[in-house]
């Protein structure tokens, strides 16, 4: 849509929380969306991820760098087919130095080591629960990127998973961050809005790719 009645403009949803819509052009999201399908393919490719207590979850996942599983990190995919997780790629760790910068500013992240990317893929009526990223053990700000349909993302607070908490919505192309006072604040995807991917990405469905700092 380029007729905006209201022009979509940069958002802070929360101290260290910052929403910046189109960060990434029409080439760059192409580019990302070719990359997650190579990442998707098998050995240690899309999986559904089955929670302890015997649920799935509705957005299927692919990782790099460090695989995550409810509720750790390994170097092979544990709860899947045992390969060894792909390597991270150093353009998504550019990536995320690039995004926190321009969000947060210059000194957060310069010495922040990105070594985990997790890839959601959302389908059919697929949604993620409210969660906290929690199983890194370090603080370093959570970069997402998203591609594909729109999406209601709930960004809440740190003590509980309910109110209060702000709904943004998340587009193709649209960076979130969340560092500082919000790195481990509550959040989850309740809606995504079938079809509404730009037509010339050639994507059905969504994407989401968070770059994240294991502390490993
Ligand atoms: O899909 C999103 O926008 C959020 C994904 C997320 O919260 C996660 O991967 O932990
Ligand atoms: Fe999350």
């Amino acid at each position: 849509m380029d007729a905006e009645l209201f022009p979509r403009s940069r958002t802070q949803v929360a101290p260290g929380a910052v929403h910046v819509p189109d960060w990434l052009d029409a080439r760059a999201q192409r580019e990302l969306l070719d990359a997650c399908r190579e990442w998707a393919r098998p050995p240690a490719g899309l999986r559904t991820v089955r929670t302890p207590g015997g649920g799935t979850m509705t957005a299927r996942q692919v990782c790099l760098g460090w695989h995550w599983y409810p509720y750790g990190y390994a170097r092979t995919v544990v709860d899947g087919d045992g390969a060894p997780v792909k390597p991270f790629p150093d353009r998504l760790g550019a990536l995320a130095h690039r995004a926190v910068t321009d969000t947060l500013g210059a000194g957060t992240a310069r010495d922040a080591a990105y070594d985990v990317a997790l890839v959601n893929f959302y389908d059919g009526d697929a949604r993620m629960g409210m969660h906290r990223d929690s199983d890194e053990k370090a603080d370093a700000p959570v970069v997402s990127l998203s591609l594909g349909d729109t999406c209601v993302f709930r960004f809440g607070n740190t003590e509980t998973r309910t109110r209060p908490h702000t709904d943004v919505e998340l587009r193709s192309g649209d960076l979130f961050v969340f560092g500082g006072p919000s790195r481990f604040a509550y959040h989850g995807v309740p809606k995504v809005h079938a079809g509404t991917a730009p037509r010339e990405l050639g994507l059905t469905g969504r994407l989401n790719i968070t770059v994240r700092v294991s502390g490993l």
